[in-house]
């Protein structure tokens, strides 16, 4: 449970184009990351490529390594799909399936995985899970009930619990709250706060105050232009990026100058 990423000289294309240069950085376990910057700067690419997510977009690749306590989630013979179930992601918009209840949508990584589990496994799994994402209050009456019935905060919290349920080491965050309103929000970014003890999480936001409350580092990107790659231009603790940056472009960008 919550693993050291360490990227080393990433470069990500989608076929010729380069979208994000030479990054390397370091992540603690136990810690929140957020990555910030202009639209177009490659955040989420980048993101992506924490899990090998990228390799379902046709003609995306990457030269470079990403350790995961010490291991390259990119060396000969490591299966993307056990690499996704050590390193989860919850997307910008609830994404439960849709037919499926919301016991079903917590197991779902599990029963892909054709993990065989008893039903009282599997109810502890459920109960575990969406307690770990602060939902089991409010929906342990209706575990039957289709997932997708619930309100869009309920909805990423069960994401959560889905992605927590394989037991991942690290949490991807794309932009989790965008399409929540204030109060979902805030019950999201308290969630995150309590799932730093077991996970390390990196969250892309585009919302800096959201940044500020929630993480302990942050990483800004930026671009030169159209066509021009992504680069990571400052990395610090996210007190230092806010308060005390030494980039004149970190400090244009939390400042509001520009971005
Ligand atoms: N599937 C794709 N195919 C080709 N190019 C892509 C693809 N996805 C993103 N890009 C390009 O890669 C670059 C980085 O995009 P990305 O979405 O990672 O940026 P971002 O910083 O996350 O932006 P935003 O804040 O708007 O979400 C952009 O030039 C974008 O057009």
């Amino acid at each position: 449970m919550s693993k050291r990423i360490e990227v080393n000289n990433l470069d990500v294309y989608y076929d010729k184009f380069k979208a994000v240069e030479d990054v390397s950085m370091i992540i603690e376990p136990r810690s929140v990351t957020a990555f910030i910057g202009p639209s177009g700067c490659g955040k989420s690419t980048f993101l992506r490529t924490l899990n090998r997510m990228h390799e379902v977009i046709p003609k995306a690749w990457v030269d470079g390594e990403v350790l995961l306590d010490g291991n390259n989630l990119y060396g000969p013979g490591v299966d993307p799909v056990l690499v996704r179930s050590q390193v989860g992601m919850v997307f910008q918009r609830p994404n439960p399936f849709p037919t499926m209840s919301i016991r079903e949508n917590v197991l779902a990584g599990i029963t892909l995985k054709n993990k065989r589990i008893s039903k009282s496994e599997a109810d502890g799994i459920v109960e575990k899970s969406l307690r770990g994402a602060n939902l089991w209050e409010e929906v342990k009456d209706r575990l039957d009930l289709p997932g997708s019935g619930l309100s869009g905060g309920q909805q990423q919290r069960l994401c959560i619990a889905r992605a927590i349920a394989v037991q991942p080491d690290v949490l991807l965050m794309d932009e989790p709250c965008s399409a929540l309103d204030p109060i979902s929000t805030l019950a999201i970014e308290d969630l995150i706060d309590e799932l730093k003890q077991d996970y390390t999480i990196v969250i892309v936001t585009h919302n800096m105050q959201q940044a500020g409350r929630v993480s302990d580092k942050t990483a800004f990107f930026n671009i030169a232009g159209t066509g021009k790659p992504g680069k990571l231009i400052e990395y610090d603790a996210t007190k230092t990026i806010f308060e005390n940056p030494s980039e004149q472009a970190t400090e244009d960008y939390v400042s509001g100058r520009f971005g």
